[in-house]
């Protein structure tokens, strides 16, 4: 089911699943605000300081990359796409599942953004709950008459509860136990296991090329003003990411999935 609502002051789309499952998307930035399981537990991490007016990126949730991930390129910082306004595409009901797609086109850019990549694209994301599984399929189309090049992530903040009880394993580099900040980008493999102080997710990723696996740490909370100081134990991003720009020729398209999964504990 699909209900509207509004976020601080921001338009956004309620799924609601048979089983009681549900996601909050605001159109600024096709933003995911709330993921909540069947049984009513928040999955995902907000900022009690995050804008929510759309004068700048939310700070929590899923932000949506592209098409630059962070400072790598001399374009906007992350992107255009978390400071846009998208458009509600189909949605549907199916069984068990509640799903919503949502659009962005280059004529969606503010302006003052577009300039700084004037390349004609679409993008699509669809959200589907299905049980104790989040499944986001993101889909960018090269729709201009000449090449270009794009890096892309979904920059998941999952609500962690304890920073220092949390394990993540299935990387190349082995298990991380978390104390302090990290930044790290890590080659893509297929499947991890998030173990939190009181959950344990499994998380997978297609078509994408790397894993990010952020924390600021309490120094870097403290630089950042919309985090308040005690937040930065109660997140961790883990971001299926192409974070070097690669070209997508004329006419042609990418996908890259997410699948969040809570795994009985
Ligand atoms: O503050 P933001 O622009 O949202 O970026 C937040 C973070 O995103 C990614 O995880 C990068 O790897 C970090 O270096 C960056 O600090």
């Amino acid at each position: 089911m699909i209900s509207t609502e509004t976020a601080g002051s921001l338009p956004a789309i309620r799924l609601t699943a048979p089983d009681g499952a549900s996601a909050l998307v605001a159109l600024y930035g096709a933003h995911l605000l709330s993921w909540k399981t069947p049984d009513g537990r928040e999955r995902l991490f907000m900022s009690e300081r995050s804008p929510l007016d759309g004068s700048a990126a939310i700070r929590g949730g899923v932000p949506v990359i592209f098409p630059q991930f962070s400072t790598r390129g001399d374009g906007q910082r992350h992107g255009v796409a978390r400071l846009s306004t998208w458009r509600l595409g189909s949605t549907g009901d199916e069984g068990n599942q509640a799903s919503a797609e949502f659009l962005l086109t280059q004529d969606d850019v503010p302006a003052k953004l577009a300039q700084g990549w004037p390349h004609r694209f679409a993008l699509s994301l669809r959200f589907t709950l299905d049980g104790d599984t989040l499944r986001m399929d993101f889909r960018v189309d090269n729709t201009s008459d000449t090449s270009w090049d794009f890096a892309c992530a979904l920059h998941t903040y999952y609500a962690v509860g304890a920073f220092s009880k949390t394990t993540l394993h299935g990387l190349a580099a082995g298990a991380i136990h978390f104390a302090d900040a990290l930044d790290d980008i890590h080659p893509a493999t297929p499947s991890l296991e998030l173990q939190t102080a009181n959950a344990r997710l499994r998380l997978e990723q297609q078509g994408f090329t790397e894993w990010v696996v952020w924390n600021p740490g309490e120094k870097g909370a403290a630089a950042i003003a919309d985090l308040a100081d005690h937040e930065h134990s109660a997140f961790l991003c883990i971001e299926p990411a192409r974070v070097d720009k690669q070209p997508l020729a004329a006419g042609a398209e990418w996908r890259g999935t997410h699948s969040v999964t809570v795994l009985p504990e």
